[in-house]
């Protein structure tokens, strides 16, 4: 018998990528029932009726709440019974949140807080919030929000483990291939229209995961989290000129064109800070951040000798295994999303 036994799992976000596949995840365990907490009732309606045609013995497992993270009395409508929260609910565009980077405070920080308020009060078991490298050094508006968010985390997971009750921790992941809005997609589509494939900048890099390699990080945390840890996920990367050439392989070449970095890119990414290295421990697939679980009062604590406060280098997408043009196809065909698009063009892999 699993943790999970007849237990109810929410999960915010659960129409969007991150959040669908761990609701696919656990449709078929000995979970009790599944919450999905969103905001649009059209996603909710397309998923009920996609489980309802494609999993129709174990649909009825899933309850639909429509609501908002940012609207405390919809989260806390959602929560009675529940005991695990996998909160995925967030703004996630990077170009979209430096022009309305309060929507972003809004979603990713204010509404975290609310989701964690309210899981405490309710004496839910575990919660793991979903962060992003771009959390790490951040420079745009939705990487200072995730990084916000993971301060509210860490407060509230020290909060919530003096109450006693509920283990709140965090997973860090960086670019998640072929979810909602992003890039390979994008290069998919505008090869189907005939159109040149448009990249930023080929030098670019950032890691590569599918879904499945990162639920496998959640379910772990589910497990065996301590009250504010962070787990960070690794992964090997890609320059985008790679990526690029990858998805021309598979589908076609219609052209290249150069448009420019956009608003808010880095040149690479993050995943762990140097600072977090330091205090990091290495668990194979994945590195385990603990909280520092001091209090205000620096005064109790004494420190005998020199202290390093950082490593010699962060981990990122360009100092992490950088995968060829056949190994990132390799990758992305780990994808269900770039098989079924070549089915449809007729080519088997
Ligand atoms: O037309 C385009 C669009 C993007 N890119 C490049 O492709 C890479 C990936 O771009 P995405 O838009 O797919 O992803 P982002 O890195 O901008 O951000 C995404 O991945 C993040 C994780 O790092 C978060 O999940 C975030 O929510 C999500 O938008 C970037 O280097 C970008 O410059 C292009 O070359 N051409």
């Amino acid at each position: 018998m699993s943790r999970f036994n007849n237990a109810t799992l929410l999960i915010t976000g659960g129409t969007g990528s991150f959040g669908h596949t761990v609701l696919k995840h656990f449709l078929y365990s000995d979970i009790g029932e599944i919450r999905i907490l969103s905001r649009d009732e059209k996603k909710q309606d397309d998923m009920r009726h996609e489980l309802q045609a494609e999993h129709p013995d174990v649909a009825k497992k899933v309850k639909f709440y429509i609501g908002n993270v940012r609207d405390p009395q919809s989260v806390h409508d959602a929560m009675p019974g529940v005991d695990f929260i996998f909160h995925a609910a967030a703004l996630k565009q990077v170009p979209s949140c430096e022009f309305f980077p309060m929507e972003a405070v809004y979603t990713n920080v204010e509404g975290t807080n609310n989701v964690l308020h309210a899981a405490t009060e309710a004496g839910v078991k575990r919660v793991v919030c979903l962060s992003t490298d771009k959390a790490a050094y951040p420079i745009n508006a939705m990487g200072t929000s995730k990084a916000m968010m993971e301060h509210v985390v860490r407060a509230n997971a020290r909060v919530a483990a003096e109450r006693g009750k509920t283990v709140i921790c965090c997973t860090r992941y960086g670019n998640v291939m072929c979810s909602r809005g992003s890039v390979i997609p994008l290069f998919i589509d505008q090869i189907r229209r005939g159109e040149p494939i448009t990249v930023t900048n080929p030098e670019m890099t950032r890691f590569l995961m599918n879904l499945d390699e990162a639920v496998e990080l959640v379910k772990f945390a589910f497990e065996h989290a301590e009250p504010g840890d962070l787990f960070i996920q690794k992964a090997d990367a890609s320059t985008i000129g790679t990526l690029a050439e990858a998805v021309q392989k598979l589908f076609g070449d219609t052209g290249t064109n150069i448009i420019g970095t956009r608003h808010g890119e880095k040149l690479y990414e993050t995943l762990m800070t140097r600072e977090e290295r330091l205090r990091s421990e290495d668990m194979g697939q994945y590195f385990r951040v603990a909280a520092d679980n001091r209090d205000l009062n620096y005064d109790k604590y004494f420190v005998k000798g020199q202290v390093q406060t950082e490593a010699e280098e962060s981990y990122t997408s360009h100092n992490t295994n950088l995968l060829d043009v056949e190994g990132a196809v390799k990758k992305i065909l780990t994808t269900d999303y770039v098989k079924e698009e070549l089915a449809k063009i007729g080519k088997q892999v």
